[in-house]
């Protein structure tokens, strides 16, 4: 059986009366990359945000049910957040990387947590700039803004920001969407690479993405996880007839 990096146990969230996410119970394996699918609206970045305690700062967001990471229900109230975040690196939509170089944007996060020596730095900057094929593009301009990068390169370069803290867990809320052709396909490149080490929970809109990427994939439709399975079998043979309709273009 696969080592588990995750599981949820009737995970709800709700704004305010309305509930966005009904008992939600799924199980992310160590080393694979699970796909989020479904119509605009039924819940995927909810659900993602969920996974990290993201809706804690969404007014009138709230959260029940259980998140188990390493033994613990990180929905516990003494949960430490910061930490968490640690374990778990998020990458959103639109690139937003720091008014700040390219070597700052990598070295926030480790100095933040306390790494002082510039050697040990330069080392986390080249390796985690190596894990997101950019080494070789930015090496000799560590120095320049990061806002001069082009748009896939800046979110390469927010991966690898989001892997400086030693995550084990990362989460992706339509990372290539805003992207080119070009540029997607080095994002999905990297998330193949990537899956060696880390659990991947991609949400994505681009149903031949969740096919090319990811080893599951669950698709939801109005706040509930209708299906979920290997990637291959819900492509090709769907249980669930609504999973069918929306995998065919029927809606959505
Ligand atoms: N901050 C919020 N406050 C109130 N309702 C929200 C909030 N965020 C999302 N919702 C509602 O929760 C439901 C799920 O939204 P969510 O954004 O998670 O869906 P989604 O599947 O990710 O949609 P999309 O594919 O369009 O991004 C929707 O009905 C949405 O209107």
């Amino acid at each position: 059986m696969s080592e588990m990096a995750m599981y949820t146990k009737d995970l709800s969230v709700y704004y305010g009366e309305k509930q966005a996410i009904k008992k939600v119970s799924m199980d992310f394996a160590a080393r694979e990359v699970i796909a989020l699918i479904g119509p605009s609206g039924c819940g995927k970045s909810t659900f993602l945000r969920s996974l990290n305690r993201m809706n804690d700062v969404i007014a009138g967001a709230r959260v029940e049910g259980e998140i188990w990471i390493n033994g613990r229900n990180i929905n516990a109230p003494d949960t430490d957040v910061v930490r968490l975040r640690q374990n778990i690196g998020m990458v959103w939509q639109k690139p937003n990387p720091f008014h700040k170089s390219i070597y700052e944007n990598i070295a926030f996060g480790p100095r933040y947590h306390g790494i002082r020596d510039k050697r040990k730095l330069d080392e986390i900057v080249e390796s985690c700039l190596r894990k997101t094929a950019l080494w070789d593009e930015v090496k000799d301009r560590l120095k320049g803004s990061a806002l001069a990068l082009s748009g896939g390169q800046q979110q390469r370069l927010c991966i690898a920001r989001s892997l400086t803290v030693q995550p084990s867990i990362l989460l992706m809320d339509e990372p290539a969407s805003a992207l080119d052709p070009v540029s997607t396909a080095k994002i999905e490149e990297l998330i193949a690479e990537l899956k060696k080490e880390y659990c991947i929970v991609i949400v994505t809109h681009n149903m031949y993405q969740a096919a090319r990427v990811s080893d599951k994939t669950g698709f939801f439709l109005m706040g509930d996880l209708v299906e979920y399975d290997d990637t291959q079998k819900i492509f090709t043979n769907p249980s669930q007839r609504s999973t069918d309709d929306y995998i065919s273009g029927r809606f959505g």
